[in-house]
Protein backbone atom coordinates (compact mmCIF):
# COMPACT_ATOMS: atom_id res chain seq x y z
CA UNK A 1 0.00 0.00 0.00
CA UNK A 2 0.78 3.86 -0.76
CA UNK A 3 0.88 4.32 2.92
CA UNK A 4 3.35 1.44 4.10
CA UNK A 5 5.24 2.16 7.49
CA UNK A 6 2.76 4.31 8.40
CA UNK A 7 1.03 4.90 11.91
CA UNK A 8 -2.76 5.50 11.68
CA UNK A 9 -3.60 9.22 12.34
CA UNK A 10 -3.89 10.96 15.80
CA UNK A 11 -3.09 13.41 18.04
CA UNK A 12 0.36 15.25 19.06
CA UNK A 13 1.88 13.56 21.61
CA UNK A 14 3.88 14.19 24.33
CA UNK A 15 7.51 13.11 25.61
CA UNK A 16 6.83 10.02 27.77
CA UNK A 17 3.56 10.19 28.47
CA UNK A 18 2.59 10.34 24.37
CA UNK A 19 -1.41 10.98 25.14
CA UNK A 20 -2.22 9.75 28.30
CA UNK A 21 -2.69 13.31 29.70
CA UNK A 22 -6.21 13.04 26.99
CA UNK A 23 -7.82 10.03 28.53
CA UNK A 24 -10.03 10.76 31.55
CA UNK A 25 -10.79 7.16 32.55
CA UNK A 26 -14.64 7.34 34.01
CA UNK A 27 -15.78 8.22 30.14
CA UNK A 28 -13.47 7.12 28.38
CA UNK A 29 -15.80 6.06 25.42
CA UNK A 30 -16.81 9.93 24.68
CA UNK A 31 -13.17 10.86 24.88
CA UNK A 32 -12.28 8.35 22.12
CA UNK A 33 -15.29 8.96 19.99
CA UNK A 34 -14.53 12.75 20.27
CA UNK A 35 -11.01 11.67 19.19
CA UNK A 36 -12.23 9.93 16.48
CA UNK A 37 -14.33 12.59 14.86
CA UNK A 38 -11.33 14.40 14.77
CA UNK A 39 -8.78 11.65 13.24
CA UNK A 40 -11.23 9.24 11.55
CA UNK A 41 -12.33 6.14 12.51
CA UNK A 42 -8.46 4.68 12.75
CA UNK A 43 -6.59 6.77 15.75
CA UNK A 44 -3.19 5.82 16.91
CA UNK A 45 -2.13 6.65 20.68
CA UNK A 46 0.76 6.16 22.09
CA UNK A 47 -0.28 5.02 25.90
CA UNK A 48 2.92 6.25 27.59
CA UNK A 49 5.28 3.21 26.41
CA UNK A 50 2.43 1.50 24.80
CA UNK A 51 0.97 1.38 21.15
CA UNK A 52 -2.86 1.90 20.98
CA UNK A 53 -5.02 2.18 18.34
CA UNK A 54 -9.04 3.08 18.30
CA UNK A 55 -11.30 1.55 16.11
CA UNK A 56 -14.71 3.56 15.48
CA UNK A 57 -16.39 2.80 12.35
CA UNK A 58 -18.08 -0.95 11.49
CA UNK A 59 -15.74 -1.02 8.67
CA UNK A 60 -12.95 -0.79 10.54
CA UNK A 61 -14.84 -3.44 13.17
CA UNK A 62 -14.70 -5.42 10.91
CA UNK A 63 -11.08 -5.61 9.43
CA UNK A 64 -10.13 -5.88 12.98
CA UNK A 65 -12.99 -8.56 14.56
CA UNK A 66 -12.84 -10.48 11.27
CA UNK A 67 -10.32 -10.30 8.33
CA UNK A 68 -7.62 -9.98 11.17
CA UNK A 69 -9.08 -11.61 13.97
CA UNK A 70 -6.27 -14.14 14.58
CA UNK A 71 -3.62 -11.18 14.81
CA UNK A 72 -5.68 -9.34 16.94
CA UNK A 73 -6.97 -11.80 19.45
CA UNK A 74 -4.55 -11.32 22.49
CA UNK A 75 -5.60 -9.31 25.26
CA UNK A 76 -2.89 -7.04 26.57
CA UNK A 77 -1.27 -6.60 30.12
CA UNK A 78 -3.99 -5.17 32.87
CA UNK A 79 -2.58 -4.55 36.09
CA UNK A 80 -6.01 -4.25 37.94
CA UNK A 81 -6.95 -7.63 36.98
CA UNK A 82 -3.50 -9.08 37.04
CA UNK A 83 -3.48 -10.68 40.08
CA UNK A 84 -7.16 -11.59 41.09
CA UNK A 85 -6.81 -13.87 37.44
CA UNK A 86 -4.03 -15.61 38.58
CA UNK A 87 -1.35 -13.98 36.08
CA UNK A 88 -4.11 -14.19 33.34
CA UNK A 89 -5.34 -17.90 33.82
CA UNK A 90 -8.88 -16.65 33.66
CA UNK A 91 -10.97 -16.51 30.29
CA UNK A 92 -11.53 -12.89 29.60
CA UNK A 93 -7.83 -11.63 30.16
CA UNK A 94 -6.48 -14.73 29.18
CA UNK A 95 -3.66 -14.70 26.46
CA UNK A 96 -4.47 -16.44 23.30
CA UNK A 97 -3.59 -20.13 22.51
CA UNK A 98 -4.19 -23.80 23.65
CA UNK A 99 -4.57 -22.63 27.47
CA UNK A 100 -7.43 -19.98 26.76
CA UNK A 101 -8.81 -21.90 23.88
CA UNK A 102 -9.26 -25.03 26.35
CA UNK A 103 -10.43 -22.90 29.23
CA UNK A 104 -12.91 -21.82 27.07
CA UNK A 105 -14.24 -25.17 25.54
CA UNK A 106 -14.47 -26.07 29.15
CA UNK A 107 -16.58 -23.37 30.11
CA UNK A 108 -19.03 -24.19 26.95
CA UNK A 109 -19.37 -27.49 27.43
CA UNK A 110 -20.39 -26.36 31.54
CA UNK A 111 -22.06 -23.64 31.09
CA UNK A 112 -22.67 -21.62 27.66
CA UNK A 113 -24.07 -24.09 25.40
CA UNK A 114 -27.93 -24.33 25.26
CA UNK A 115 -28.38 -27.39 26.92
CA UNK A 116 -26.15 -26.37 30.36
CA UNK A 117 -27.97 -22.72 29.69
CA UNK A 118 -31.21 -24.37 30.10
CA UNK A 119 -30.25 -26.48 32.79
CA UNK A 120 -30.27 -23.76 35.26
CA UNK A 121 -34.02 -22.64 34.22
CA UNK A 122 -35.37 -23.27 37.83
CA UNK A 123 -32.50 -20.88 39.57
CA UNK A 124 -33.39 -17.92 37.23
CA UNK A 125 -37.08 -18.29 37.26
CA UNK A 126 -36.79 -18.87 41.34
CA UNK A 127 -34.72 -15.68 41.87
CA UNK A 128 -37.15 -13.65 39.68
CA UNK A 129 -40.30 -15.21 41.80
CA UNK A 130 -38.49 -13.29 45.22
CA UNK A 131 -37.29 -10.13 43.03
CA UNK A 132 -40.95 -9.93 42.02
CA UNK A 133 -41.75 -10.59 45.64
CA UNK A 134 -39.52 -8.19 47.44
CA UNK A 135 -40.85 -5.53 44.79
CA UNK A 136 -44.42 -6.09 45.64
CA UNK A 137 -43.73 -5.19 49.52
CA UNK A 138 -42.32 -1.82 48.04
CA UNK A 139 -45.06 -1.44 45.55
CA UNK A 140 -47.93 -1.90 48.20
CA UNK A 141 -46.18 0.68 50.81
CA UNK A 142 -45.90 3.40 47.54
CA UNK A 143 -41.95 3.42 48.33
CA UNK A 144 -39.62 3.82 45.67
CA UNK A 145 -37.48 0.72 44.50
CA UNK A 146 -33.77 1.04 44.33
CA UNK A 147 -33.72 -0.83 40.79
CA UNK A 148 -30.42 -0.50 40.56
CA UNK A 149 -29.66 -2.79 44.06
CA UNK A 150 -32.54 -5.00 43.36
CA UNK A 151 -31.50 -5.81 40.02
CA UNK A 152 -27.39 -6.58 41.17
CA UNK A 153 -28.90 -8.77 44.05
CA UNK A 154 -31.07 -10.62 41.60
CA UNK A 155 -28.58 -11.20 38.89
CA UNK A 156 -25.81 -12.28 41.33
CA UNK A 157 -28.05 -14.35 42.49
CA UNK A 158 -28.48 -16.18 39.59
CA UNK A 159 -24.82 -16.26 38.52
CA UNK A 160 -23.98 -17.34 42.32
CA UNK A 161 -26.36 -20.52 42.10
CA UNK A 162 -25.54 -21.44 39.27
CA UNK A 163 -21.75 -21.43 39.42
CA UNK A 164 -21.40 -21.76 43.13
CA UNK A 165 -24.81 -23.71 44.24
CA UNK A 166 -25.66 -20.65 46.54
CA UNK A 167 -25.76 -17.46 46.74
CA UNK A 168 -25.36 -14.62 49.26
CA UNK A 169 -28.06 -12.62 50.47
CA UNK A 170 -27.11 -8.72 51.44
CA UNK A 171 -28.88 -9.28 54.77
CA UNK A 172 -26.82 -12.02 55.80
CA UNK A 173 -23.02 -11.18 57.16
CA UNK A 174 -21.50 -13.89 54.12
CA UNK A 175 -23.99 -11.34 51.89
CA UNK A 176 -22.39 -7.40 53.13
CA UNK A 177 -18.81 -9.25 52.93
CA UNK A 178 -20.10 -10.78 49.38
CA UNK A 179 -21.56 -7.29 48.48
CA UNK A 180 -17.69 -5.53 50.06
CA UNK A 181 -15.60 -7.46 47.90
CA UNK A 182 -17.60 -6.40 44.75
CA UNK A 183 -17.57 -2.98 45.56
CA UNK A 184 -14.04 -3.10 46.19
CA UNK A 185 -13.32 -4.70 42.72
CA UNK A 186 -15.41 -2.56 40.94
CA UNK A 187 -13.22 0.88 42.53
CA UNK A 188 -10.23 -1.09 41.32
CA UNK A 189 -11.23 -1.75 38.17
CA UNK A 190 -11.31 1.62 37.26
CA UNK A 191 -8.24 3.16 39.22
CA UNK A 192 -5.41 4.21 37.28
CA UNK A 193 -2.54 2.05 36.98
CA UNK A 194 0.78 3.39 35.99
CA UNK A 195 2.15 -0.34 35.07
CA UNK A 196 -0.38 -0.39 32.38
CA UNK A 197 1.31 2.26 30.14
CA UNK A 198 4.75 1.98 31.86
CA UNK A 199 5.72 -1.98 31.67
CA UNK A 200 9.14 -1.61 33.75
CA UNK A 201 8.84 1.39 36.15
CA UNK A 202 5.31 2.23 36.27
CA UNK A 203 4.69 -1.19 39.10
CA UNK A 204 6.45 1.09 41.01
CA UNK A 205 4.60 4.24 41.10
CA UNK A 206 1.71 1.71 42.25
CA UNK A 207 3.50 0.58 44.98
CA UNK A 208 3.68 4.81 46.00
CA UNK A 209 0.65 5.45 45.10
CA UNK A 210 -1.18 2.46 47.53
CA UNK A 211 -2.41 0.69 44.59
CA UNK A 212 -0.70 -2.55 44.95
CA UNK A 213 -1.39 -3.15 48.02
CA UNK A 214 -4.98 -2.15 47.55
CA UNK A 215 -4.88 -5.12 44.84
CA UNK A 216 -2.96 -7.50 46.81
CA UNK A 217 -5.78 -7.09 49.31
CA UNK A 218 -8.45 -7.39 47.02
CA UNK A 219 -6.82 -10.52 45.48
CA UNK A 220 -6.75 -12.22 49.03
CA UNK A 221 -10.42 -11.61 49.87
CA UNK A 222 -10.92 -13.49 46.47
CA UNK A 223 -8.59 -15.77 46.91
CA UNK A 224 -10.15 -16.81 50.13
CA UNK A 225 -13.98 -16.44 48.73
CA UNK A 226 -12.78 -19.20 46.18
CA UNK A 227 -10.94 -21.44 48.21
CA UNK A 228 -13.41 -21.52 51.11
CA UNK A 229 -16.30 -22.43 48.54
CA UNK A 230 -14.08 -25.30 46.49
CA UNK A 231 -13.45 -26.07 50.12
CA UNK A 232 -16.99 -26.99 50.81
CA UNK A 233 -17.39 -28.44 47.33
CA UNK A 234 -14.70 -31.04 48.31
CA UNK A 235 -15.88 -31.60 51.53
CA UNK A 236 -17.39 -35.58 51.11
CA UNK A 237 -20.30 -34.61 53.58
CA UNK A 238 -21.65 -32.25 51.28
CA UNK A 239 -25.26 -32.84 50.49
CA UNK A 240 -24.99 -32.50 46.69
CA UNK A 241 -27.40 -30.23 45.20
CA UNK A 242 -29.78 -32.69 42.67
CA UNK A 243 -28.21 -30.31 40.08
CA UNK A 244 -24.52 -29.61 39.59
CA UNK A 245 -23.16 -26.66 39.76
CA UNK A 246 -20.53 -25.37 38.07
CA UNK A 247 -17.99 -25.48 40.76
CA UNK A 248 -18.73 -29.40 40.65
CA UNK A 249 -18.70 -29.57 36.94
CA UNK A 250 -14.87 -28.14 37.07
CA UNK A 251 -13.81 -29.84 40.13
CA UNK A 252 -14.87 -33.23 38.02
CA UNK A 253 -13.48 -32.19 35.04
CA UNK A 254 -10.50 -31.60 37.01
CA UNK A 255 -10.27 -34.94 38.23
CA UNK A 256 -11.61 -37.13 35.04
CA UNK A 257 -8.67 -34.79 33.50
CA UNK A 258 -11.22 -33.93 30.70
CA UNK A 259 -8.37 -31.02 30.00
CA UNK A 260 -5.32 -31.75 28.28
CA UNK A 261 -4.07 -28.86 29.64
CA UNK A 262 -2.90 -27.95 33.33
CA UNK A 263 -6.12 -27.41 34.85
CA UNK A 264 -5.04 -26.36 38.69
CA UNK A 265 -6.98 -25.32 41.46
CA UNK A 266 -5.77 -21.04 40.85
CA UNK A 267 -7.10 -22.05 36.79
CA UNK A 268 -10.50 -22.87 38.56
CA UNK A 269 -10.81 -20.01 41.09
CA UNK A 270 -9.99 -17.25 37.92
CA UNK A 271 -12.66 -19.05 35.88
CA UNK A 272 -14.88 -18.40 38.96
CA UNK A 273 -14.00 -14.54 38.81
CA UNK A 274 -14.67 -14.38 35.26
CA UNK A 275 -18.14 -15.61 35.48
CA UNK A 276 -19.12 -13.82 38.77
CA UNK A 277 -17.86 -10.41 37.36
CA UNK A 278 -18.83 -11.27 33.10
CA UNK A 279 -21.82 -12.24 34.17
CA UNK A 280 -23.76 -10.31 36.80
CA UNK A 281 -22.49 -6.77 35.84
CA UNK A 282 -23.32 -7.32 32.68
CA UNK A 283 -26.63 -8.10 32.94
CA UNK A 284 -27.04 -5.78 35.45
CA UNK A 285 -25.87 -2.56 33.78
CA UNK A 286 -28.38 -4.07 30.58
CA UNK A 287 -31.32 -4.63 32.61
CA UNK A 288 -30.83 -0.91 34.52
CA UNK A 289 -30.34 1.10 31.22
CA UNK A 290 -33.16 -0.59 29.68
CA UNK A 291 -35.27 0.51 33.05
CA UNK A 292 -33.72 3.97 32.57
CA UNK A 293 -34.52 4.50 28.99
CA UNK A 294 -38.43 2.58 29.30
CA UNK A 295 -38.37 5.54 31.92
CA UNK A 296 -37.87 8.15 30.23
CA UNK A 297 -39.39 7.41 27.33
CA UNK A 298 -42.75 6.11 28.81
CA UNK A 299 -44.51 5.29 25.03
CA UNK A 300 -42.44 2.62 24.43
CA UNK A 301 -42.61 1.61 28.12
CA UNK A 302 -46.58 1.14 27.90
CA UNK A 303 -45.99 -0.60 23.98
CA UNK A 304 -43.38 -3.00 25.49
CA UNK A 305 -46.23 -3.83 28.69
CA UNK A 306 -49.19 -3.91 26.36
CA UNK A 307 -47.46 -6.51 24.29
CA UNK A 308 -46.52 -8.83 27.17
CA UNK A 309 -49.63 -8.59 29.06
CA UNK A 310 -51.74 -8.76 25.78
CA UNK A 311 -49.67 -12.27 25.28
CA UNK A 312 -49.66 -13.54 28.71
CA UNK A 313 -52.72 -12.30 29.58
CA UNK A 314 -53.53 -13.33 33.26
CA UNK A 315 -51.26 -16.56 33.42
CA UNK A 316 -49.29 -14.51 36.63
CA UNK A 317 -45.76 -14.70 35.56
CA UNK A 318 -43.43 -15.38 32.74
CA UNK A 319 -41.77 -18.19 32.15
CA UNK A 320 -38.75 -18.94 29.96
CA UNK A 321 -41.06 -20.67 27.27
CA UNK A 322 -42.83 -17.43 26.93
CA UNK A 323 -39.75 -15.66 25.81
CA UNK A 324 -39.99 -16.14 22.08
CA UNK A 325 -43.22 -14.22 21.36
CA UNK A 326 -42.11 -10.97 22.53
CA UNK A 327 -40.22 -9.48 19.76
CA UNK A 328 -41.02 -5.81 20.51
CA UNK A 329 -39.49 -6.61 24.13
CA UNK A 330 -36.10 -8.21 22.13
CA UNK A 331 -36.37 -5.04 19.77
CA UNK A 332 -36.22 -2.36 23.16
CA UNK A 333 -33.03 -4.87 24.53
CA UNK A 334 -31.23 -4.16 21.29
CA UNK A 335 -31.95 -0.89 21.67
CA UNK A 336 -30.55 -0.57 25.41
CA UNK A 337 -27.82 -2.37 23.81
CA UNK A 338 -26.99 0.04 21.05
CA UNK A 339 -27.32 2.90 23.18
CA UNK A 340 -25.89 1.89 26.51
CA UNK A 341 -23.72 -1.34 25.74
CA UNK A 342 -22.08 -2.71 28.71
CA UNK A 343 -18.59 -3.03 27.61
CA UNK A 344 -18.56 0.37 25.68
CA UNK A 345 -15.05 -0.28 24.37
CA UNK A 346 -15.28 -4.38 24.61
CA UNK A 347 -12.70 -6.31 26.04
CA UNK A 348 -9.35 -4.69 24.68
CA UNK A 349 -7.71 -6.80 22.75
CA UNK A 350 -3.95 -6.88 21.56
CA UNK A 351 -2.04 -7.67 18.38
CA UNK A 352 0.22 -10.70 18.58
CA UNK A 353 1.83 -9.78 15.19
CA UNK A 354 2.44 -7.12 13.05
CA UNK A 355 -0.29 -6.32 10.62
CA UNK A 356 -1.70 -3.73 8.77
CA UNK A 357 -5.25 -2.10 8.46
CA UNK A 358 -5.95 0.10 5.67
CA UNK A 359 -2.36 0.52 4.50
CA UNK A 360 -1.61 1.33 8.12
CA UNK A 361 1.31 -0.14 10.09
CA UNK A 362 0.24 -1.62 13.35
CA UNK A 363 3.03 -3.02 15.48
CA UNK A 364 2.97 -6.35 17.08
CA UNK A 365 1.59 -6.12 20.78
CA UNK A 366 -0.71 -2.53 19.95
CA UNK A 367 -3.39 -2.46 22.16
CA UNK A 368 -7.10 -2.11 20.17
CA UNK A 369 -10.25 -0.46 21.69
CA UNK A 370 -13.36 -1.19 19.07
CA UNK A 371 -15.34 1.67 20.47
CA UNK A 372 -18.66 -0.48 19.71
CA UNK A 373 -20.80 2.37 21.63
CA UNK A 374 -19.55 5.30 19.12
CA UNK A 375 -20.41 2.86 16.10
CA UNK A 376 -23.88 2.19 17.86
CA UNK A 377 -24.11 6.16 17.89
CA UNK A 378 -22.83 6.68 14.62
CA UNK A 379 -25.31 8.68 11.49
CA UNK A 380 -23.93 6.61 9.02
CA UNK A 381 -25.40 3.57 9.99
CA UNK A 382 -28.15 5.08 12.58
CA UNK A 383 -31.38 7.69 11.86
CA UNK A 384 -31.19 9.83 14.75
CA UNK A 385 -28.94 7.60 16.40
CA UNK A 386 -29.05 9.14 20.36
CA UNK A 387 -32.98 8.54 20.15
CA UNK A 388 -34.32 5.45 21.74
CA UNK A 389 -36.10 3.75 19.18
CA UNK A 390 -36.87 -0.16 19.28
CA UNK A 391 -39.15 0.38 16.09
CA UNK A 392 -35.98 0.47 14.56
CA UNK A 393 -35.28 -3.13 14.90
CA UNK A 394 -38.47 -4.43 13.97
CA UNK A 395 -38.18 -5.05 10.43
CA UNK A 396 -34.27 -5.14 10.26
CA UNK A 397 -32.69 -8.37 10.38
CA UNK A 398 -29.49 -6.59 11.97
CA UNK A 399 -28.39 -8.89 15.35
CA UNK A 400 -26.04 -8.85 18.24
CA UNK A 401 -24.39 -11.78 16.94
CA UNK A 402 -21.25 -10.27 15.95
CA UNK A 403 -21.94 -10.26 11.62
CA UNK A 404 -23.77 -6.75 11.48
CA UNK A 405 -20.96 -4.51 12.52
CA UNK A 406 -22.36 -1.52 13.44
CA UNK A 407 -23.96 -3.18 16.13
CA UNK A 408 -21.38 -5.39 18.31
CA UNK A 409 -21.67 -5.16 22.04
CA UNK A 410 -20.98 -8.77 22.47
CA UNK A 411 -18.38 -8.40 20.10
CA UNK A 412 -17.45 -10.79 16.94
CA UNK A 413 -14.75 -13.09 16.26
CA UNK A 414 -12.83 -15.59 18.29
CA UNK A 415 -13.06 -13.54 21.74
CA UNK A 416 -16.63 -12.94 20.83
CA UNK A 417 -18.90 -13.11 24.43
CA UNK A 418 -20.02 -16.74 24.95
CA UNK A 419 -22.02 -15.94 27.69
CA UNK A 420 -24.28 -13.88 24.81
CA UNK A 421 -27.08 -16.75 24.99
CA UNK A 422 -27.11 -16.65 28.81
CA UNK A 423 -26.94 -13.05 29.27
CA UNK A 424 -29.63 -12.55 26.79
CA UNK A 425 -32.16 -15.03 28.83
CA UNK A 426 -31.57 -13.39 32.00
CA UNK A 427 -32.09 -10.07 30.93
CA UNK A 428 -35.50 -11.18 28.51
CA UNK A 429 -36.74 -12.66 32.01
CA UNK A 430 -35.96 -10.20 34.02
CA UNK A 431 -37.59 -7.26 31.94
CA UNK A 432 -40.35 -9.23 30.66
CA UNK A 433 -41.31 -10.37 34.28
CA UNK A 434 -40.74 -6.65 35.64
CA UNK A 435 -42.88 -4.92 32.66
CA UNK A 436 -45.79 -7.98 33.27
CA UNK A 437 -46.07 -7.44 36.91
CA UNK A 438 -45.96 -3.52 37.66
CA UNK A 439 -46.79 -0.01 36.59
CA UNK A 440 -43.80 2.09 36.99
CA UNK A 441 -43.68 5.83 37.59
CA UNK A 442 -41.31 8.07 38.58
CA UNK A 443 -40.96 9.38 42.05
CA UNK A 444 -43.00 12.20 43.02
CA UNK A 445 -41.50 15.73 41.51
CA UNK A 446 -39.06 14.26 39.34
CA UNK A 447 -40.18 14.76 35.71
CA UNK A 448 -38.49 12.14 32.72
CA UNK A 449 -35.56 14.87 31.52
CA UNK A 450 -34.71 14.67 35.14
CA UNK A 451 -33.80 11.26 34.67
CA UNK A 452 -29.68 11.41 34.11
CA UNK A 453 -28.05 9.38 32.24
CA UNK A 454 -24.69 9.49 33.31
CA UNK A 455 -22.18 6.29 33.31
CA UNK A 456 -19.35 5.15 34.95
CA UNK A 457 -16.94 3.17 33.14
CA UNK A 458 -14.25 0.75 34.02
CA UNK A 459 -14.68 -1.92 31.17
CA UNK A 460 -18.10 -2.31 31.99
CA UNK A 461 -20.44 0.94 32.25
CA UNK A 462 -23.05 0.70 34.84
CA UNK A 463 -25.35 3.69 35.53
CA UNK A 464 -23.57 6.09 38.11
CA UNK A 465 -26.53 6.98 40.16
CA UNK A 466 -29.21 4.53 41.20
CA UNK A 467 -32.28 4.55 39.75
CA UNK A 468 -35.59 4.83 41.72
CA UNK A 469 -38.73 4.20 40.37
CA UNK A 470 -42.55 3.51 42.20
CA UNK A 471 -43.77 0.50 41.69
CA UNK A 472 -47.59 -0.55 41.20
CA UNK A 473 -48.88 -3.67 40.98
CA UNK A 474 -50.54 -4.11 37.62
CA UNK A 475 -53.92 -5.35 38.97
CA UNK A 476 -54.84 -6.79 35.34
CA UNK A 477 -53.88 -9.92 35.83
CA UNK A 478 -53.47 -10.85 39.93
C1 LIG B 1 -25.79 -8.48 28.22
C2 LIG B 1 -24.88 -9.31 28.60
C3 LIG B 1 -23.43 -9.36 28.10
C4 LIG B 1 -22.73 -8.52 27.27
C5 LIG B 1 -23.23 -7.27 26.56
C6 LIG B 1 -21.39 -9.06 27.16
C7 LIG B 1 -20.37 -8.50 26.39
C8 LIG B 1 -19.12 -9.05 26.22
C9 LIG B 1 -18.07 -8.49 25.38
C10 LIG B 1 -18.18 -7.22 24.58
C11 LIG B 1 -16.99 -9.32 25.45
C12 LIG B 1 -15.65 -9.13 24.74
C13 LIG B 1 -15.71 -9.67 23.33
C14 LIG B 1 -14.46 -9.41 22.50
O1 LIG B 1 -13.35 -9.33 23.05
O2 LIG B 1 -14.61 -9.28 21.28
C15 LIG B 1 -17.35 -10.41 26.35
C16 LIG B 1 -16.53 -11.45 26.67
C17 LIG B 1 -16.83 -12.42 27.60
N1 LIG B 1 -18.05 -12.58 28.25
FE1 LIG B 1 -19.69 -11.46 28.01
N2 LIG B 1 -21.31 -10.20 27.91
C18 LIG B 1 -22.54 -10.42 28.50
C19 LIG B 1 -22.89 -11.47 29.33
C20 LIG B 1 -22.02 -12.44 29.77
C21 LIG B 1 -22.37 -13.48 30.71
C22 LIG B 1 -23.74 -13.68 31.34
C23 LIG B 1 -21.22 -14.22 30.92
C24 LIG B 1 -20.97 -15.39 31.83
C25 LIG B 1 -21.68 -15.81 32.80
C26 LIG B 1 -20.18 -13.65 30.07
C27 LIG B 1 -18.89 -14.12 29.99
C28 LIG B 1 -17.92 -13.64 29.12
C29 LIG B 1 -16.59 -14.22 29.00
C30 LIG B 1 -16.04 -15.41 29.77
C31 LIG B 1 -15.91 -13.45 28.03
C32 LIG B 1 -14.47 -13.63 27.54
C33 LIG B 1 -14.38 -14.40 26.25
C34 LIG B 1 -12.97 -14.54 25.74
O3 LIG B 1 -12.14 -13.67 25.96
O4 LIG B 1 -12.70 -15.56 25.10
N3 LIG B 1 -20.71 -12.58 29.40
N4 LIG B 1 -18.65 -10.23 26.80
Amino acid sequence: STRNGVLPPGPPRFPIIGNLHQLSNSTLHCTLQQLSRRYGPLVYLQLGGVPAVVVSSAEMAKEILKILDLESSGRPFHANVYKVTYKKSDMVFSSYGEYWRERRKICIIALFCTKSVQSFRFIREDEISILLKSISKFASASNPVNLSEMIFSTANNIICRIAFGKSFPHESSEGSAFYEMLDERHALAGRFAFANYFPSVGWMLDALTGLNAKLERDFQRFDSFHKQIIEDHLDPKRTKPEKEDIVDTLLRMQKDKTSTIDFTLDTIKAILMDILIAGADTTTSTLVWAMTLLAKNPTVMKKAQNEVRSLIGNKGKITEDDLHQFHYLKCVIKETLRLQPPAPLLVPRETMQHCTIDGYNISSKTVVMVNAWAIGRDPQYWENPEEFIPERFTKSSIDFRGQHFEFIPFGSGRRICPGMQLGVVIVELILANLLYSFNWELPEGIKEEDIDMEALFAIIMHKKNNLHLVATKCNDHH
